[in-house]
């Protein structure tokens, strides 16, 4: 018979990092607050919550890499918006924040989840933060808690 992992068990032990950008904060801070709908949801208490706000999605992957290394938490959530403006600048962002939270994830063993918004409008962020087509936040921190569960069964 196979061995199936189980990632529905919930443990209230677990503590999370939130990393979120203040650039486009009207975003992020409805991302923010869907990650944490769905953590308290699954009965993760805000005290095993804790928020680090940086500049910008450039700034997530140093962050994410300092949380992740104290060994506190399951998972680390990150969570930004980048825009498309008029210049490359978009890329080298998008390109710096998804190499790195990646990379994160990889050198620590530490789940590190990607809920960072790449989109060609403020429109299109708005829709994927509370608006029509979900929030990507709330599903990054579903995301994390899967991984947390994931990893504690594989040991
Ligand atoms: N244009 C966006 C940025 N740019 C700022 C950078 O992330 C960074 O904070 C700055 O270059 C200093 O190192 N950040 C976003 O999160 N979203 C953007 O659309
Ligand atoms: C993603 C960003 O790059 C954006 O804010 C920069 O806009 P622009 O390319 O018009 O300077």
């Amino acid at each position: 018979m196979t061995h199936t992992y189980d990632i529905r068990r919930v443990d209230r032990g677990y503590r999370f990092a939130v990393v979120v950008s203040k650039f486009n904060e009207l975003v992020t801070r409805r991302l923010l607050e869907g990650a944490l709908d769905a953590l308290r949801q699954h009965g993760v208490e805000a005290q095993r919550i804790s928020v680090a706000w940086v500049p910008g999605a450039f700034e997530i992957p140093i962050t994410a890499s300092r949380l992740a290394r104290t060994g506190d938490f399951a998972a680390v959530i990150c969570l930004g918006a980048v825009i498309r403006g008029e210049t490359s600048h978009y890329e080298a962002v998008v390109s710096a924040v998804t190499s790195g939270v990646s990379r994160v994830g990889l050198d620590t063993g530490v789940p590190t989840i990607f809920g960072v918004l790449t989109t060609d409008s403020l429109e299109q962020a708005l829709d994927r933060a509370g608006g029509k087509a979900g929030n990507k936040g709330y599903e990054a921190a579903v995301s994390a808690l899967e991984m947390a569960n994931l990893m504690a069964s594989i040991g």
